[in-house]
């Protein structure tokens, strides 16, 4: 439902009791979510819905926001991460998608963290009852399998090819190429079973689901908390060994990967770029580290600074989006060989996801791991490498068979 812009929300955030589990208070078709380590926000029901596309969708959606949240009235006796008002959001990965980028802001909010669990009502002003929420256990198991989509293996094989050939001959120095999977969702199917097995499996990976588009990345794009502003880069990867000794040996293969540490620095070089100048002292890891996921593992660089400017989390994206370890360097050439490579609308893979509050305050991810449900139950899957001079096609199309695991093994 989309609402004028000058019509006030109410929101008002109490304290309850641990909920002890979000999801089962998801809605099954539409559920909202945003969780790490069984922590974070659930929403349900849909107050106002707004929607945006183009190259200026960030700072539209961000001064969207500003106007929602100038306008509302919000009682937070709670003051969390996610308390008071808060729009879960989505955003299409190029300027030309034809996917919308939404930001909803659900009816109920609910939000668990380790010393406080809170209830948030948004009221319209229109005088409708608040519904008690209430768990309802999942339908029945399902097994879908996802197979190539518009992109076959060989394609994408080619598409490799060709970008390393178009970056030895100095054209660019990154780009990065997804390939996509498809299968279908029957109507009745509770969409919280998949995102229950990406929450179980990948706990420490943000599990989303926003307007049919779910996942569960390991990549915060940008988190905003009173004044303070992070992020996690990743970029280089590599598969986990059978067994602890082979595991470590993966480990230390990537962290002395010339090829995957240059591919790291364009991804962590473009963050500090977009973040320097909302925050002039930021904070990096000395080197990159390895961080350990069931299917993979990552090189990634922890940055953290001050914002010295005011800017909420959605002012940040439009400096920030698309980051080297989405698109490529440089990012202009990178999105234009992307488009000329991929033959597939990437939609809202690899876009930001995650959620905003009133005070502009929010927690987004970059959207990895992911698969679109469109409304008549067509799943859209996608996972791609970052291509440099010295990269293997054939290795880069392994390396996707690991990047989609998750989200196969949910549906599957
Ligand atoms: C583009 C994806 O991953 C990015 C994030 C981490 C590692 C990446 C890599 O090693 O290529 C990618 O830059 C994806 O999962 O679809």
């Amino acid at each position: 439902m989309t609402i004028p812009l000058t019509s006030s929300l109410v929101a008002q955030t109490v304290a309850i009791d641990d909920p002890r589990q979000l999801l089962p208070f998801a809605d099954q078709t539409s559920p909202l979510l945003w969780v790490r380590k069984g922590y974070g926000l659930v929403g349900l029901g849909e107050a106002l819905r707004l929607e945006f596309s183009g190259p200026d969708r960030f700072t539209r959606a961000a001064a969207a926001w500003r106007d929602v949240s100038a306008a509302a009235v919000v009682t937070d006796e709670v003051r969390r991460p996610g308390s008071g008002l808060v729009a879960f959001g989505t955003f299409a990965f190029d300027d030309e998608s034809s996917a919308t980028s939404v930001l909803i802001v659900p009816r109920t909010i609910i939000g668990r963290y380790p010393d406080a669990s809170f209830i948030t009502r948004v009221s319209l002003g229109d005088g409708a009852e608040d519904v008690d929420p209430v768990t309802t256990a999942y339908g029945p198991e399902y097994r879908i399998q996802l197979t190539p989509g518009v992109q076959s293996r060989e394609g994408y094989l080619d598409s490799a090819e060709r970008a390393i050939a178009r970056i030895q001959a100095g054209g660019l120095s990154k780009v990065v190429l997804a390939r996509d999977l498809a299968g279908h969702l029957p109507a009745e199917a509770d969409r919280r079973r998949v995102l229950h097995d990406l929450a179980l499996g990948y706990p420490d990976c943000w599990t989303y689901a926003v307007d049919g588009f779910i996942g569960s990345s390991p990549e915060t794009l940008v988190r905003v908390d009173r004044g303070a502003v992070s992020a996690r880069v990743l970029a280089g990867t590599i598969s986990r060994g059978p067994d602890a000794e082979s595991d470590h040996d993966q480990a230390v293969a990537l962290m002395t990967s010339a090829k995957d540490q240059g591919e790291h620095r364009f991804a962590v070089q473009s963050v500090l770029t977009a973040l320097q100048a909302h925050s002039p002292q930021l904070r990096r890891s000395e080197v990159p580290f390895t961080l350990k996921l069931p299917n993979l593992w990552h090189l990634a660089t922890d940055i953290d600074g001050r914002l010295s400017d005011g800017s909420s989390s959605l002012d940040l994206m439009d400096g920030l989006h698309p980051t080297a370890a989405v698109a490529g360097t440089p990012t202009r050439d990178a999105v234009a060989l992307i488009r000329e490579l991929e033959p597939f609308d990437r939609g809202r893979y690899a876009g930001p996801v995650g959620w905003v509050d009133a005070s502009g305050d929010g927690e987004w991810a970059v959207a990895l791991r992911c698969a679109q449900i469109a409304p008549d139950g067509d799943i859209t899957a996608f996972a791609g490498c970052g291509i440099v001079a010295d990269s293997d096609a054939a290795t880069e199309l392994v390396e996707t068979k690991m990047k989609f695991r998750p989200i196969v093994e949910a549906f599957g």
